[in-house]
């Protein structure tokens, strides 16, 4: 890789203005990839192997952060503020929250202008984007399989105030410089979406890798494509194109900010009802309601919403449980361990 400057990482001011005198001497870097032992991050002296300091997990840092190191000892002194985080609910593990990627400015939400186009759909993942902090833009792909792209673009834009949407084909000449405004000089952008949709295209259109998706699709037996775990990859045009395993499977996490953020109109109607608690269904005084008979709110919308609410606060229940569970484990862990020591004690 030819150096790069900090800018050409995504260095900003923002960044900047977080530096103390003590920081002196230590080099700012952008993580590329975390493993349980290893950080490996990009960095204007060039690639760095970094290890955490004492007992600190390297889980605390995920792609795209931006770290202060020691560049000699191949330590991570501290991580910067980041200005946006993606984050998943991690299935099964003790975990409540995975990160993602961090600092990504773009959240591209890539579906294409056929079956796959589902606003329920779309209105999760811009509600994601809200949440994280990204700018959501969202990828109409398969335009050359549409009778009528611009009719997507317009659906997909009529969502929320924050949807910006456009309508391509991702296998054209010039499919990356379509996304080049999202993708240039130290951006970085980072695309989701259901499996088919054209991610794998994008992105390698976008960094210029070889078109994968031909043959090694029918190679991996798993379906698996071997740019699926690049980290931090560079794109043509100079930003950065996010790539990780977790991008697949985002799922709805600690949202409730993010759906207001996408439903702000129905959010500023409950407002309005009479009962603090108003669950937006049959109760009297609901402004939401009356707003639907009204016909200025549609109704679908609505149920949509109160959908993902309803999700959302599932999700957030479960976690809790979960650190109870959790709690109550550690709490029988050491009763276990205690025994067995007196046990141990009287031998
Ligand atoms: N005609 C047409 N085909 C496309 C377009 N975008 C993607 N495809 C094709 O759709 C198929 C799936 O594209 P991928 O890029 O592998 O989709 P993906 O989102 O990465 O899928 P996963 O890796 O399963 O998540 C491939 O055969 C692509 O060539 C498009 O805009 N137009
Ligand atoms: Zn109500």
């Amino acid at each position: 890789m030819t150096t790069l400057t900090l800018a050409d990482l995504g260095w900003s001011p923002r960044h900047s203005a977080q530096l103390t005198d003590e920081d002196a001497g230590a080099t700012p870097a952008r993580v590329n990839k975390v493993s349980r032992s290893r950080i490996t991050a990009l960095s204007a002296e060039g690639p760095l192997r970094l290890i955490t300091q004492g007992e600190e997990s390297t889980g605390n840092y995920v792609t795209g952060d931006w770290v202060l190191a020691d560049a000699a000892q191949g330590i991570v002194l501290r991580r910067l503020e980041r200005d946006t985080l993606l984050t998943r609910r991690a299935a099964g593990s003790g975990l409540d929250t995975q990160l993602i990627a961090a600092n990504v400015d773009t959240l591209g939400i890539v579906t294409s202008c056929n079956a796959d186009f589902n606003i329920a759909r779309l209105e999760r993942y811009l509600a994601m984007a809200a949440s994280a902090g990204c700018v959501p833009l969202i990828i109409l792909t398969k335009s050359d399989t549409a009778e009528d792209p611009r009719d997507y673009e317009r659906r997909a834009e009529a969502l929320s105030p924050l949807a910006s949407a456009i309508a391509m084909n991702a296998k054209a000449e010039d499919a990356a410089e379509v996304l080049k405004p999202w993708a240039d000089n130290g951006q970085t952008f980072a695309l989701v979406g259901s499996s088919g949709v054209g991610k794998t295209t994008l992105a390698n259109a976008l960094t210029g890798a070889e078109d994968a998706t031909a043959g090694v699709r029918e190679d991996d037996a798993k379906g698996r494509h071997t740019t699926t775990s690049r980290g931090l990859a560079q794109t043509i045009f100079g930003g950065w194109l996010i790539d990780t395993p977790g991008m697949r499977a985002l799922r709805l996490n600690d949202a409730a900010d993010g759906i207001g953020a996408v439903f702000a109109d129905v959010e500023a109607l409950t407002e309005q009802c009479k009962f603090r608690d108003c669950a937006h269904e049959t109760e009297p005084g609901c402004a939401v309601q009356a707003a639907v008979a009204a016909g200025t709110l549609d109704a679908d919308r609505v149920k949509r919403f109160l959908k993902l609410v309803r999700e959302d606060e599932i999700n957030q229940e479960a976690s809790h449980e979960r650190r109870a569970r959790e709690r109550d484990f550690k709490k029988m862990t050491k009763t276990v361990i205690a025994a067995s020591k007196r046990k141990r004690g009287k031998k």
